[in-house]
């Protein structure tokens, strides 16, 4: 059951227009990357976390860890232009084969039941990530005429944790490296292998802060979480 986990933490933050890296914006006073990582510190089965920073970010994360007493981070790579080029670098840190998990530092509420579940599925399967069941209809648009609605009763909405087999998923990030495809997460480069990917039902609540509306949103789930007791920091 033991795991390593990956976490991109090297983005630039446009779409939330902070002008800074998004991760260092507080969440009840908190930075959302410590949220984050809190949730991997505090699992006793997480062997250890791999942080894909920018170069700019190293002092002032490397501050926070010590600040907040995060003492898992085994090693910093530093990220590069794309999501996929910062976790590769993660992956290429990877000592021993097992399992890994490649977690969005962006997504702060991730519970350890899914990351479980995950781990289980992906010593199983060699490859499952979490989603959700769409809720919205989902249409194709070409200048923003409709050209086709997409039947949503099999459309699922992916987040990460995706777990993977280590060795599984760095062949996917060396095959894609070698044929230049990026895709928009690390189960797209597995599927092209072609390698089996299996979903696990996560919670509608693993939002990715993106926009500034998510930030409202994150605040929303905080309360609704300390209210339950789940969360003390
Ligand atoms: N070159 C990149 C791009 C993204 N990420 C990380 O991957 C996660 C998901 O990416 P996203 O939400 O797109 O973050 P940003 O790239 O920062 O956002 P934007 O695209 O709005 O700039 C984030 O934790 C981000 O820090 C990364 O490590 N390296
Ligand atoms: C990996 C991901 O979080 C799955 O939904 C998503 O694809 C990341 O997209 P981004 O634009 O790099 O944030």
């Amino acid at each position: 059951m033991a795991y390593q986990v990956v976490i991109p933490a090297a983005g630039q933050g446009k779409r939330m227009g902070a002008g800074r890296n998004k991760l260092f914006l507080p969440l009840d006073g908190i930075p959302v990357l410590i949220h984050t990582l809190k949730v991997f510190e505090e699992d006793g089965e997480c062997s250890g976390i791999i942080l894909a920073i920018h170069p700019d970010d190293e002092q002032a994360f490397k501050q926070l860890l010590m600040q907040y007493g995060i003492q898992k981070v085994t090693s910093f790579v530093y990220g590069g232009k794309e999501r996929q080029d910062s976790v590769y670098g993660g992956v290429k840190a990877l000592a021993v084969d097992g399992t890994v998990l490649v977690h969005d530092g962006a997504r702060p509420f991730i519970k350890q039941q899914t990351i479980h579940e995950l781990v289980k599925a992906a010593e199983k399967d060699g490859a499952a990530i979490a989603a959700v069941p769409v809720k919205d209809t989902i249409k194709k648009a070409e200048d923003l005429q409709v050209t086709e609605t997409i039947e949503r009763s099999s459309l699922w909405a992916v987040q990460t944790p995706q777990a993977f087999r280590i060795s599984v998923l760095r062949k996917a990030h060396e095959e894609a490296a070698k044929n230049d495809f990026v895709g928009t997460d690390d189960a797209s480069l597995v599927e092209r292998l072609p390698h089996k990917v299996v979903i696990i039902e996560g919670d509608y609540d693993n939002i990715k802060l993106t926009t500034p509306e998510d930030v409202y949103f994150a605040e929303a789930i905080l309360r609704k979480r300390q209210n339950q007791g789940r969360l003390s920091f």
